[in-house]
């Protein structure tokens, strides 16, 4: 296993200090669960209602990666909460507060409670681009076809 890169975490001031830090439930976890910090109190989602929720978290990330925010798959399929941003990304030089923007895609309320593991963070190196401007680009066997030019299944 490769050393993990070193994230640098900041509470906000009353976040609750008893939330565990992001955290990978499993060896293999490629995202760290992060956590709803929602002071004490609990959050209903209504069917079809966007929130941005609360980590009570600041993070410092490396230059040269990111941050992706997930949604939970189990929140997905059973509930049809899920993030409409997915991924959120969140950049090297962000200082702000770590928020995730929520929906609920599904047919009744959902109670977000504090401490609820809401999304997870996967943390990925970035590849910078430098775009130019060209007069023609090179031809290939697909050329402009594409949004299912190669058929159905
Ligand atoms: O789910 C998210 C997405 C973003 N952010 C924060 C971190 C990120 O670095 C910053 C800006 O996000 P993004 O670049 O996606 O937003 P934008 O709409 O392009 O705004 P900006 O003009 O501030 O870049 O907002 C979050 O806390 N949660």
């Amino acid at each position: 296993m490769t050393a993990p890169v070193t994230i640098q975490v900041l509470r906000e001031p009353g976040a609750d200090p008893a939330l565990p830090l992001p955290e990978y439930q499993t060896a293999g976890s490629a995202g760290a669960d992060l956590r709803a910090d929602l002071g004490g109190a609990e959050l209903v989602l209504a069917p079809g209602q966007i929130a941005l929720v609360a980590t009570g978290l600041r993070v410092q990330i490396p230059e040269g990666y990111e941050m992706q925010i997930r949604p939970r798959s189990s929140l997905a399929l059973k509930h049809g909460v899920t993030l409409p941003n997915t991924p959120g990304t969140i950049d090297s030089d962000y200082r702000g507060p770590l928020g995730v923007i929520m929906i609920n895609l599904g047919a009744a309320p959902y109670t977000i409670q504090h401490g609820e593991r809401i999304a997870q963070a996967v943390i990925a190196p970035v590849t910078r681009a430098a775009y130019v401007i060209v007069d023609a680009l090179d031809g290939t066997a697909r050329g402009a076809g594409g949004f299912g030019s190669t058929g159905r299944g």
